[in-house]
């Protein structure tokens, strides 16, 4: 996608040395467009941690670099780093996915081929993100080609960034969007503005408005009440884990979302690439680690100045306590179905099985 009219992936090896890793600093974005350098495993560790690469598909392709980073520095180092790495975030299954790329690719080979075939692979991973996600948005399309050719036009909402920066490239639940913008369809697209952090308000506003699609920011509470009254006909979300029985862990307020959409008989769609998919995990309330993460992200909030500094500042009574639950995980039965790279599906485990024979046979 674009940036200022220049093409980018949201990684890339630096092609000027062909080895350190590029990256947006997305702890800056909007107000900054900074390209970070990564140099080392460790870096990458740091830029998963915090925050600075976020995303599922995207923490899974950096972490797949950060080996390769570390090959590159020590090739018996393997075992060392692949469980530091895969420390980084507990909820996003697509990071021990691509931990796993890399140590089947790896463990066996003699330490001197590693680095080469650590960055083949991790390549490999950022190119087939890539084209997952391409596929993702033409199955998705449709969806928003039919509401959009029955009433002059698609009102979609969506929460968090499940956009082109939230993997390598075109994004999950953003996809079928820029797909149906791109055919010519009328539209617009309610962004949940998504506490603490304000991934919608921050990200996928600069997403969508680089690419040029309508869009309002609205405060999450906002949701409910624009569905009452007819403003919403159907929400897109992506997912960080999706289990065998199609339960869906998403950024914290996505199930109210999907309970808001059931009240009101609009359609909850979650777009998902294939290594989103836990297959080893069946009930998503039970089994899904829920990432808790510090109250400073409830208490303060960052923003640009009038004179454009960056700053943050404390919204929150002093001495008052936050919990900060990153993630939630919305049951099968309020998820009208699953778009993914094969097609769409119901989210069921039946439902999965028919798209995924290969993956529940493993
Ligand atoms: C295609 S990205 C899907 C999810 O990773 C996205 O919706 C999300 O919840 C991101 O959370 P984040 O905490 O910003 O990494």
């Amino acid at each position: 996608m674009k940036i200022n009219g220049t093409p980018y992936r949201s990684v890339w090896v630096d092609p000027e040395d062909g080895w350190s890793v590029r990256l947006f600093d997305q702890t800056r974005l909007p107000w900054s467009v900074d390209i970070l350098r990564l140099t080392n495993w460790e870096e990458a560790a740091h830029a998963i941690r915090s925050m600075q690469v976020r995303g599922a598909p995207l923490i899974g392709a950096v972490a797949a670099y950060g080996v390769a980073l570390a090959m590159r520095a020590d090739p018996a180092s393997l075992d060392q780093v692949l469980p530091t790495l895969n420390a980084t975030r507990p909820t996003a299954i697509n990071l021990r996915w691509a931990l796993d790329r890399q140590r089947a690719k790896l463990h066996n080979l003699p330490v001197e081929a590693r680095a080469a075939a650590a960055y083949a692979e991790a390549a490999a991973i950022a190119d087939d993100d890539a084209e997952t996600c391409r596929r993702i948005g033409e199955n998705g399309l449709p969806l928003l080609a039919e509401i959009a050719e029955r009433k002059g036009k698609v009102n979609v909402l969506t929460h968090c960034n499940a956009g082109w920066l939230a993997t390598v490239d075109w994004g999950t639940a953003l996809a079928p969007i820029y797909m149906a913008h791109d055919a010519g369809h009328d539209v617009h697209v309610w962004v949940d503005e998504t506490r603490p952090r304000n991934q919608g308000a921050a990200l996928t506003a600069f997403e969508l408005g680089a690419h040029g699609v309508k869009h309002t920011v609205v405060a999450d509470n906002a949701g409910g009440h624009l569905m009452q009254h007819g403003e919403v006909d159907i929400c897109i979300v992506g997912t960080d884990r999706v289990t065998r029985q199609g339960d869906v862990a998403n950024k914290i307020g996505t199930y109210l979302k999907a309970l808001a959409a059931r009240d009101n008989g609009i359609p909850f769609w979650v777009a998902l690439p294939h290594s989103t998919l836990d297959w080893r995990v069946r009930d998503g309330i039970a089994e899904i680690p829920i990432e808790e993460r510090d109250g400073v992200e409830v208490t303060d909030l960052t923003g640009r100045t009038a004179d454009g500094r960056i700053e943050t500042v404390r919204v929150v009574a002093e001495g008052s306590p936050a919990a900060n639950p990153a993630f939630d995980v919305t049951p099968a039965r309020l998820v009208t179905g699953l778009i993914t790279e094969r097609g769409r599906c119901e989210a069921s485990e039946a439902g999965l099985r028919s798209l995924y024979p290969d993956v529940a046979e493993q």
